[in-house]
């Protein structure tokens, strides 16, 4: 475990060292145990941090981003217009093209729309969440859901080939469902390894027995009302979706994953 953690620091300094800009203005800051590290990180540049605004995730982040002395202002306070610089973030898994699962920890819609909000969206994580397919280690597709639609949004899971989806509960169930920043319940869809673009282009059926390609899944899901967000983060990269009139996608331009041998790797998006 020590060892996990001294991953994730490393990964988290290069990420910032790397992206951090040395005029930032506006910051994202995600949620989770690595993003700790990402702010370690950038009270370690020594910078003057106090024409910086940070923009929280939910209540994790902001007690980080206030618990640092940063000062953190909320997404909907920004005025009007304003692009983050950039946004860091954890992941629970990393594919080929950059596509990501989130909200293991219970967060990703604000996570979502922080990182869409940004010039650069890093992902900033352990060796554990590389992989080269969705669902690989990681298991299921967190979904935040409105808690009157919950069972149907389920029964529509099934339909789509999900093994047993569940509503998360707390650590201890007679506590009940486990609450999102917004109220909402999760539940964590079970679906098989996902497909990427090029198993499509080899000649794989997306939806077959379950197995979709990320795309299509993460839209399928979004699609069952009663869907807040889904915990799959594809689609276009930061320069995609500025190129096609948006600001950041929700696919990271890059991600750091530190590694069992104290080295980082680091993928980057093509294009
Ligand atoms: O719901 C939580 C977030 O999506 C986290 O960023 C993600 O679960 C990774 O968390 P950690 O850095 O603790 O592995």
């Amino acid at each position: 475990m020590a060892d996990v953690e001294a991953a994730k620091r490393a990964a988290a300094q290069t990420a910032v060292a790397n992206h951090y800009p040395k005029d930032a203005r506006w910051v994202g800051i995600g949620s989770g145990s690595t993003i700790v590290y990402v702010v370690e990180a950038i009270k370690a540049l020594g910078v003057d941090t106090s024409a910086t605004r940070y923009v929280p995730t939910g209540y994790q982040s902001r007690q980080l981003v206030v618990g640092a002395g940063l000062t953190a202002v909320e997404f909907d306070a920004l005025p009007a217009g304003t692009v983050l610089d950039v946004a860091f973030d954890g992941a629970d898994e990393v594919d080929d093209d950059l596509n990501c699962i989130k909200g293991g920890g219970a967060c990703l819609f604000q996570e979502k729309i922080v990182a869409m909000q940004a010039k650069e969206f890093i992902c900033v994580a352990d060796s554990r969440k590389l992989q080269s397919r969705l669902l690989t280690n990681w298991k299921y597709v967190p979904i935040e859901v409105a808690p009157m639609a919950a069972y149907r949004v389920l029964n529509k899971l099934k339909e789509l080939g999900s093994v047993d989806p569940i509503i998360r509960t707390n650590l201890d169930p007679k506590e009940g469902p486990r609450k999102t920043d917004q109220d909402f319940f999760l539940i964590d869809a079970p679906f098989p390894i996902m497909l990427t673009q090029s198993d499509i282009v080899a000649g794989k059926v997306s939806g077959k027995d379950g197995a979709w390609e990320v795309n299509d899944l993460s839209k399928k899901i979004k699609e069952i009302v009663g869907v807040l967000e889904v915990g799959i983060f594809s689609g276009l990269t930061g320069p995609q979706a500025s190129a096609a009139g948006g600001i950041g996608g929700q696919r990271p331009v890059a991600a750091y994953f530190g590694m069992p041998d104290g080295s980082v790797s680091v993928r980057k998006a093509s294009s």
